[in-house]
């Protein structure tokens, strides 16, 4: 049945074309790979039609035939891979016969040719060349007439044969790709291992790189201290040039100064012979100096003992009497000086008689004391008089000495003077001179201490000349007698001195107390008394002698009396107490004189005050100043008699403080 057999034929290529195509879209494009299109599948549709029978029969008979058939014609190529674009019709297609298109013509995406197939490749095949003309449409071969099914069956044949020879080097092609696709693939799996190798390197480079910047940054921070270790170094290489100058030139001098050395030793040894020596002269002057000093102590005691006897020759109680000059400098004719000696003064008076001027008499009254001072004598001398007293203070003897007389009479220019050398009175010098003795004796081993006061007593009321503190909290003061005999003021400054200077500031301080506490109508300076006093403390500690003993230098209030002055009020009171005063150190004087059991000392402050500088244990020296006035004689008789009755008196023997 030929054309069953046709039909069989036909079926038998187009099974052979439909396998043909799925061999390609599962070998030549393999679903695993990641292809953007498909190969294309025959249409269901198309695949019934051309094969119904196709799977019940066997092509083997077909392909018997095939090979009988003499020369097939040249198959139109199977397949066109294109790229992008659809390929442009086979020139082999006749335009003139109406092709039979397969539905369902498959176009493979390729990539721009087979060797450079990748996943992403398209490969176009189009059905025309899989068909025989007669089916298709297409070829050029001599159309055969309806009847030549042989012949039609012929050209099948060799088509189908061309068709095989196409697959067969399809296959081949196909292994070829396959081949290439595994080398690819191979290659990529080794270029992909070559990538991994290469990020871990690039890693690694990047690892490295990171370290080199930080050893870079390590290294640029060596190079900077470099440069400043550099620097440092050369600063140092600059100081030791200039300490191994310095060196040099100190071995230099070193070398010098040893020599130096040598010699000064040399020099030593010679003065260590020489200061032995000397220590052996020393050791025998010391031993001459004590056996001086010895000598010295003797010829001391000795002196105050003769110092003593001379005292008592001349009176416990010692009285000076002072003239003070007119205001023209001359002497008043009333008042006689002896020209003999200096210890006599007469005052001399004219009385009128009554029965006529021949009959006027010259009374004169005559009067001796242990020394006069005229007119003329100058504060040195009369201080002379009295140094060896206060001499006697410094070798334990309680001395007193104190200025008696009318106002205005010098009693404040002889106790104080004024402010230049020639004119300070006798408390200035008095401190000088102690202040020089007891130097001079610190080199016998005696040491001083000296504690002044500075009181003033007016109106039986006691003041201290030395306070500093405000006027209106002024202290009031009581004379305290002590155990041991002592007699002290409460609230009264005593101040410690050590110099000249110290004791005259404190005199200046006395000074301005008292005329701050004066006004014009009460020249309270004349009304009170003054009582300046230098507690003294001496010892020897190397021959274990203590002495203690008080100067006690005072200003009396003027003596005037009451009647002349015609005193009232105030002034009547301040003359009362003045005259009450001196009247008890006149009693108190008398009374020590006439060594009664009772003293009256208490009498008045200023005898209570007193007290320790006059009587048996003391040396007095009692000044009287009178005014050369004629106008002023009764006072000065009145005065150089109160001095004379003083005079009279023999006050015991003194005895040193001494322990
Ligand atoms: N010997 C003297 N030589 C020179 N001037 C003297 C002498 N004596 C006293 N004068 C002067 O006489 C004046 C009165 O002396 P001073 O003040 O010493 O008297 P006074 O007795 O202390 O008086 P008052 O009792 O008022 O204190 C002073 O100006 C003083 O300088």
């Amino acid at each position: 049945m030929p054309d069953r057999d046709v039909a069989g034929d036909v079926n038998v290529n187009a099974g052979a074309v439909f396998f043909f195509l799925i061999f390609c879209s599962d070998h030549i494009f393999p679903p695993q790979q990641n292809s953007v299109s498909r190969l294309p599948v025959m249409s269901s549709k198309r695949v019934l039609t051309a094969s119904n029978s196709l799977e019940n029969h066997d092509c083997q008979p077909a392909q018997k035939k095939m090979r009988k058939e003499p020369e097939p014609t040249k198959p139109k190529a199977a397949a066109t891979i294109i790229g992008n674009r659809r390929p442009p019709v086979a020139t082999t297609r006749a335009p003139a016969a109406k092709s039979v298109r397969v539905a369902g013509a498959a176009t493979v995406a390729a990539g721009p040719s087979r060797g450079e197939m990748t996943d992403n490749s398209r490969v176009c095949v189009s059905w025309d060349a899989f068909l025989p003309p007669s089916i298709s449409g297409g070829g050029g071969g001599t159309r055969r007439h309806a009847w030549d099914l042989k012949g039609k069956v012929s050209d099948m044949e060799g088509k189908i044969a061309n068709y095989q020879g196409k697959l067969k080097s399809a296959s081949l092609e196909n292994e070829q790709l396959k081949g290439s696709m595994a080398q690819k693939q191979l290659r990529a799996a080794e270029m992909e291992q070559e990538l991994q190798r290469l990020r871990a390197q690039l890693s690694d480079y990047e690892k490295n790189q990171q370290t080199l910047l930080a050893v870079q940054d390590e290294l640029e921070k060596t190079i900077s201290d470099k440069n400043t270790i550099q620097r440092d170094l050369a600063n140092l290489k600059a100081k030791f040039t200039v300490m191994e100058t310095l060196r040099e030139s100190q071995e230099v001098e070193l070398q010098t100064l040893k020599m130096k050395l040598s010699v000064q030793e040399s020099t030593v040894a010679r003065l260590q012979t020489s200061l032995r020596d000397s220590e052996e002269q020393v050791r025998s002057l010391m031993e001459t100096v004590a056996q001086q000093k010895d000598d010295i102590h003797a010829g001391e005691m000795e002196r105050r003992q003769l110092h003593n006897t001379i005292q008592e020759l001349k009176g416990n109680i010692r009285v000076f009497c002072r003239v003070r000059p007119l205001v023209d400098g001359g002497l008043s004719e009333h008042i006689q000086l002896s020209t003999n000696d200096n210890k006599m003064l007469a005052l001399a008076k004219t009385e009128e008689s009554h029965v006529g001027r021949a009959g006027d008499t010259q009374k004169s009254y005559n009067f001796s004391f242990d020394r006069v001072f005229g007119p003329k004598a100058s504060q040195q001398e009369v201080f002379d008089e009295i140094s060896l007293l206060v001499q006697s203070a410094l070798d334990g003897y309680n001395v007193c000495c104190f200025a008696y007389g009318q106002t205005g009479s010098g009693k404040t220019f002889t106790m104080e003077g004024d402010d230049t050398e020639e004119t300070m009175g006798v408390i200035p010098r008095a401190v000088q001179q102690m202040f020089k003795t007891a130097k001079r004796l610190e080199e016998q081993g005696w040491q001083f201490t000296f504690t002044a006061s500075f009181v003033e007593i007016y109106n039986e009321t006691l003041r201290d000349l030395l306070y500093t503190g405000k006027a209106n909290k002024r202290p009031e003061h009581e004379i305290r007698k002590l155990a041991n005999n002592d007699v002290t003021v409460t609230n009264l400054t005593y101040q410690k001195v050590c110099s000249e200077d110290q004791v005259l500031n404190l005199i200046a301080l006395a000074k301005q107390n008292r005329s701050t506490a004066q006004t014009n109508l009460n020249d309270r300076s004349s009304r009170s008394h003054s009582v300046f006093q230098l507690a003294i403390e001496g010892g020897n500690a190397g021959r274990d002698i203590n002495c203690k003993s008080t100067l006690c230098l005072v200003d009396l209030a003027g003596s005037e009396r009451m009647l002349k002055s015609q005193s009232q009020g105030e002034r009547f009171k301040e003359m009362t107490a003045i005259n009450s005063s001196l009247s008890n150190l006149g009693i108190v004087i008398t009374a020590l004189a006439n060594k009664e059991n009772y003293i009256p000392y208490r009498n008045s402050k200023l005898t209570y005050l007193l007290q320790g500088c006059l009587g048996g244990n003391s040396k007095t020296l009692m000044f009287v100043n009178i005014s050369p006035e004629p106008d002023s004689f009764g006072e000065t008789l009145n005065s150089l008699r109160f001095a004379s009755k003083v005079n009279d008196c023999v006050i015991g023997t003194a005895t040193a403080n001494r322990k």
